[in-house]
């Protein structure tokens, strides 16, 4: 096998398949695939991903391999695979596919050291290398003459380690250190040749006469209240010397986490767990839906399925949604795996990530809790993937490759013959539709830990507040009752949607929404034209004067940001000491750990925030939840959005009373009579499912339909809808009678830093040849793609329709 084929760092279409080079005599045995190359390309030399090895070749001249990157693969052959699949079905670039799947650290190329480690004999002419020394440039290593092979060899079995030196501050984290240069009776010596007033110079020798360890340089610093260029001056007496050393990035180092032990599990609990230790038991692929109520612990069945993983010897994918990523949760696992624990989540720094991946990538852990992409894990000895939150949709990635983590999840579950567990209290429509149809196992917790009953939920009509003349955001029943937890010395959680969508329109008096009749999505608010649109077929309406229902004149836009309601929150309740929490004030690193760990430690009365604060928490002192506007989200324009509600109150409402104490729920709405809202707050997730599967078979959504959506974007608006207009009539020319495409429509948000965007959506039931009649659409328009003018973004699973 001496040629090698690879995925060159060029995404476009003529160059999104293999390329032959010639694999150097130097290279020859050591090279494999998922290792990293720098290839010939035109006049450039660019970074490439073997993907094969052959012997065979059209072509009768190849350029060589310039430089290979790494001695061992960074992508396994499964990971590999997985890429070329993530390609075809989510119609990107095969490069894109394998770079989604590595920190960022790798998508470059970077100067190399081979570094000896501890205690290992090496072969002769590898000691003559390092002369003594624990560290050398690649290069040095390169002109020595030493085989790669035998680098390679040497690696494999640990006793040696290529480290990238990446420069920026994303790099592998060294400290200098400080260590003898010489023995200690030649520093004896060299003690007796100091002039008197050297003090600190002999209070350095002598402590290391006695303790010849190596000090990080920072510390010998502070403990002799000495100066750098002290030390410096000793070692250009050939004294000491300095060296560098890495220290792993782990950004929970400061922290001891207390060990926990595996809870004796309830009668629900063991009947839930019993089908996963079995099939990890068979080794045997499967998804399962694990369907708890909050609090029901399902977390724990999640523990003690990845303790039985470990005890087989192998290994772990957790995945939590990126919000749900809290301290509290990495704490229950560091305090149930400790060290065994990976943790990845985006609040890491580049270098953070690289050295959580290479110590999954070293074996040297079994876990990974990780949001979204950490379903990439290089585990080799996958023993179980476990999806929590499975609804979220921040498991799907929303820019190229759009792939859906729970696919990927029950791709690599198939490869490695390893059950897939999804969690929720709340599934997705999709994912419980497939487990009733028996496709995946479904499992239930419904009861809470304990016999703790969910908390009561009260629906405020916010309509009959204005009629009583109350015009504050706060109905009377929610201020009365915060005045009451405070009181009591207990604590309040106060929700509110992300900064509401304000396109919609509704109500104040009677609580009403314009909607299409064909889409039975919300109609959006253009002021321009002083009209509303639906932004997935286009339909158009004027803005109404007044409400079309009551003929109230109260009708106009909606939406409230957090630092609004803190406002006014101070001035009903100045006493009350609140704690915010939305993207302004958690932006800093470490803001969320802080500003939790202060309302946990009973810092304040009030935690006032937006999504990030409906996941995961677990707080012994909340009694009391409210919900600011319930309406926000149930009114952006997308036929999820009752879906949608319908999880954030039920996930919401779960964070009060989950221990002893008795928890209340209080949600505010303009329409308390909508079925969302109304089951919701019974707890009725079955009722809602039904009632939504309803919705979604009369209005050909998911699960019965599948939903492509193509937007197109382009400065000028007339080259977008004629683009947008041809998308169309290809599509429909080509597809069966079955499917709708709808379209050319303005997306929901229109315009977008100067680009125009219009969207076209394909509802289908079975259309085999979509991929390939799209993907002749991107051909067709390529050398105006490449101009970046022009931009189609096809997804083949939307979430986002705006
Ligand atoms: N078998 C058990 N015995 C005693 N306590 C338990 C047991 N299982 C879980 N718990 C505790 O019950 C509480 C709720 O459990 P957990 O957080 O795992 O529920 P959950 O279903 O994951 O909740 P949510 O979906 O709301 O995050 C936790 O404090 C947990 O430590
Ligand atoms: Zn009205
Ligand atoms: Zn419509």
């Amino acid at each position: 096998m001496n040629i090698a084929r690879v995925i060159v760092d060029v995404p476009s279409f003529q160059t999104n398949r293999p390329f032959d080079y010639r694999i150097p005599d130097r290279y020859e045995g050591v090279i494999q695939p998922g290792m990293r190359v720098i290839v010939p390309f035109g006049p450039r030399k660019i970074l490439g991903y073997v993907v094969g090895l052959t012997d065979e070749t059209d072509l009768n001249r190849l350029k060589p391999v310039e430089e290979l990157l790494d001695l061992q693969p960074v992508l396994t052959t499964e990971l590999l695979g997985l890429g070329d699949w993530m390609a075809e079905q989510t119609l990107s670039f095969r490069i894109s596919a394998l770079q989604v799947m590595l920190p960022q650290v790798l998508k470059a190329k970077y100067k190399k050291e081979v570094w000896r480690n501890e205690g290992e004999d090496l072969p002769e002419q590898f000691e003559r290398l390092f002369a003594g020394r624990d560290g050398i440039d690649f290069t040095e290593f390169e002109r020595s003459g030493i085989s790669y092979h035998q680098l390679q060899k040497l690696v494999q079995d640990g006793s040696i380690e290529i480290e990238y030196i990446v420069k920026s501050k994303e790099s592998k984290k060294t400290t200098p250190m400080i260590q003898p240069a010489k023995s200690p009776i030649e520093l004896e010596e060299a003690l007796v040749d100091l002039t008197k007033s050297a003090h600190k110079q002999r209070d350095l020798i002598e402590h290391f006469i006695s303790e010849p360890e190596p000090v990080p340089k920072k510390l010998l610093v502070e403990s002799f209240q000495t100066t750098a260029s002290t030390i410096k001056t000793l070692m250009d007496k050939g004294l000491l010397e300095q060296f560098n050393q890495e220290i792993y990035r782990d950004p929970y180092k400061n922290r001891s986490f207390e060990r926990t032990e595996a809870f004796e599990l309830t009668e629900e609990q063991e009947e839930a767990i019993a089908p996963i230790l079995d099939v990890l038991e068979k080794k045997q692929h499967e998804v399962m839906l694990l369907h708890g109520v909050t609090g029901s612990g399902k977390t724990e069945v999640y523990l003690q399925s990845i303790q039985q993983v470990i005890d087989q010897g192998m290994e772990a994918i957790m995945l939590v949604p990126e919000i749900a990523l809290t301290p509290m949760m990495v704490e229950r696992f560091k305090g149930r795996f400790g060290s065994r624990v990976a943790v990845l989540h985006s609040a890491l720094s580049a270098g953070e990530k690289y050295d959580e991946w290479r110590r999954i990538q070293r074996g040297e852990v079994q876990v990974v809790v990780g949001a979204r992409s950490a379903i990439f894990a290089p585990f080799t000895k996958l023993g179980i993937i476990i999806i929590d939150e499975e609804h979220e949709t921040s498991y799907k990635q929303e820019e190229n490759p759009r792939y859906h983590a729970r696919d990927v999840a029950v791709y690599r579950g198939e490869q490695h013959h390893c059950p897939v567990i999804l969690g929720s209290a709340t599934p997705s429509l999709e994912t419980f539709a497939r487990a009733k149809k028996g496709n995946y196992r479904m499992l239930s917790l419904t009861k809470r830990m304990n016999e703790a009953s969910m908390p009561e939920v009260e629906l405020i009509d916010m309509r009959e507040e204005l009629h009583a003349g109350n015009r504050s955001m706060f109905s009377r029943v929610l201020k009365e009752k915060i005045e009451d937890r405070l009181a009591k010395k207990e604590q309040v959680v106060l929700f509110l949607n992300r900064r509401g969508y304000s396109t919609f329109v509704m109500c104040r008096d009677c609580g009403f929404v314009i909607e299409c009749p064909h889409c039975d999505i919300t109609m959006t608010y253009h002021r321009k034209q002083e009209s509303l649109k639906c932004h997935y077929c286009s339909h158009e309406v004027s803005m109404p004067s007044e409400c079309p229902e009551c003929e109230s004149d109260s009708i106009r836009y909606f939406g409230t940001g957090t630092q609004k309601v803190e406002e006014v929150l101070q001035q009903l309740l100045p006493e009350a000491r609140v704690v915010r929490m939305d993207v302004d004030t958690t932006r800093r690193k470490g803001a969320h750990e802080k500003l939790l760990g202060e309302f946990g430690r009973g810092e304040a009365d009030i935690l006032l925030g937006t999504q990030m604060i409906a996941k995961g928490l677990d707080f012994q002192n909340v009694t009391l939840v409210g919900v600011m506007t319930a309406d926000s989200l149930l009114n952006i324009p997308d036929f999820r959005s009752a879906e949608k509600t319908f999880q954030l109150l039920t996930q919401v409402s779960g964070r009060a009373g989950r221990h002893t104490k008795p928890g209340e729920v209080i949600v505010q709405t303009y329409t308390p009579e909508h079925y969302s809202i109304e089951l919701a707050s019974t707890y009725d997730y079955h009722q809602f499912f039904n009632q939504e599967m309803q919705l979604r078979k009369a209005f050909r959504y998911p699960p019965y339909y599948f939903i492509t959506l193509v937007t197109v974007s382009h400065p000028n608006q007339l080259k977008v809808q004629e683009v947008t207009q041809k998308i169309v009539a290809f599509m429909r020319s080509k597809l069966s009678e079955e499917s709708v495409t709808l379209g050319p429509t303005p997306s929901a948000l229109t315009r977008i830093k100067n680009r125009y965007r219009y969207q076209c959506m394909i509802k289908y039931k079975h259309e085999p040849e979509q991929r390939k009649l799209l993907k002749r659409i991107l051909q067709y328009y390529e050398d105006e793609l490449k101009q970046d003018q022009l931009q189609i973004s096809i997804d083949f699973q939307p979430y986002q329709l705006m």
